[in-house]
């Protein structure tokens, strides 16, 4: 019987290419699909045409409906939406050594980083978080992409963990900061709608040019708040994915955000959508929780206006007319 060391949780666009990316070389690896059907689907076509329709599957990818049969994996890579990360890690029959999370986002309600969450619930399991610039179709379709791997467990965890993930076209980066990588791939989301804003409103690269630059700012703000380091901000995880989510119509971020730019409702997109946009659920958590910390975050605030309803065109008229000040002010080594 085929050994699954290591499994994925969560069959959507990202789980499954991080699934095709480890069995692409004949790696067996176990993937857990939520919807009903799915799992044989994958273990059938060798397809998951749901989610990510652009791949052939390895076939050393077996696809299971049932967490139960994940208690053997000794390296657990947990890809769901992030308001689900708890609810799912929670009916995880056993918690492995090494729980490597890969969604995006804050929780709501609680306000918690994913790794809180996670270590709420398995606090013996050491926690990393991988996140960077990564559009699932490009990995698995086997294109170079590197990303920030940041280890709980410190240097043991990612000596465990960086032969198990490393490909040759997949480079992790070692990192201990966990609140950096987290605060990065949140922040850059609730960006990315902003800036396909801008390209919806048709108001030019240097409005989106500005946008990310002054983004970049707010989540080294909020990411000084949140304990995390701006050098690691300024890496693959921060900076990176911020480049990267903010200029491609093949971010469903950037894509809600072009949309609501032409005038289409926010209820509407998010209601029609089957695929998770994290941004416009993170927004409103990150605001509150900035709020809390005295950190000023005009951008997402204009986000969640957005999302709340707001006339495009008029939201993007008062970030214009914001008190001019300065970008780098007296002693201080980042933009403010
Ligand atoms: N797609 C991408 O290129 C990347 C996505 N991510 C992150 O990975 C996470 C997952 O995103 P995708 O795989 O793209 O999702 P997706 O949008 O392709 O699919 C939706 C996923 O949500 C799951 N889901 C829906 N309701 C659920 C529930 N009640 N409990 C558990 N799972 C449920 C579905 O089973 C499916 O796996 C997100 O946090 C995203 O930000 C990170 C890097 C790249
Ligand atoms: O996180 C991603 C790329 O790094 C995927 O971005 P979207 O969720 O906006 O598609």
């Amino acid at each position: 019987m085929t050994r699954f060391k290591t499994g994925v949780v969560g069959a959507g666009a990202w789980g499954t290419a991080l699934a095709q990316m480890l069995g692409a070389d004949g790696t067996p690896v176990l993937l857990w699909a939520l919807e009903d059907g799915l799992a044989d689907a994958i273990n059938r076509d060798h397809r998951n045409d749901l989610y990510l329709p652009s791949a052939t599957l390895a076939r050393t990818i077996r696809a299971t409906g049932n967490l139960s049969d994940l208690a053997a994996c000794d390296i657990l890579l947990i890809v769901t939406p992030a308001q689900h990360l708890g609810s799912v890690l929670s009916r995880l029959p056993r918690l492995p050594r090494d729980l490597v999370l890969c969604s995006k986002g804050i929780e709501a309600g609680t306000g918690r980083m994913m790794h809180e969450v996670a270590h709420a619930i398995a606090p013996a399991s050491d926690i990393a978080v991988l996140s960077g610039p990564t559009f699932a179709h490009e990995v698995a379709a086997g294109l170079p992409t590197a990303v920030t791997l940041a280890c709980g467990g410190g240097e043991a965890q990612w000596e465990r963990l960086a032969p198990a993930l490393a490909r040759p076209a997949f480079r992790p980066y070692y990192s201990d900061d966990l609140a950096g990588a987290e605060v990065g791939g949140s922040v850059k989301n609730v960006l990315a709608i902003a800036c396909g804003v801008v390209d919806g409103l048709k108001l030019g690269q240097n409005a989106r040019a500005a946008l990310i630059s002054r983004g970049y700012a707010e989540m080294l703000r909020f990411g000084e708040a949140m304990g995390a380091r701006a050098a690691t901000l300024a890496g693959l995880c921060g900076l990176g994915d911020l480049v990267l989510t903010c200029s491609s119509t093949s971010s469903r971020n950037f894509s809600l955000g072009k949309a609501l730019g032409e005038g289409q409702s926010a209820r509407d997109l998010l209601r029609e959508r089957r695929t998770v946009a994290e941004g416009a659920h993170t927004a409103p958590v990150l605001r509150d929780l900035a709020a809390r910390h005295g950190v000023s975050m005009p951008i997402v605030e204009a986000v969640c206006a957005l999302l709340d309803g707001g006339n495009a065109t008029e939201i993007a008229q008062t970030m214009l007319t914001r008190p001019l000040k300065a970008e780098m002010p007296a002693g201080e080594s980042a933009p403010r």
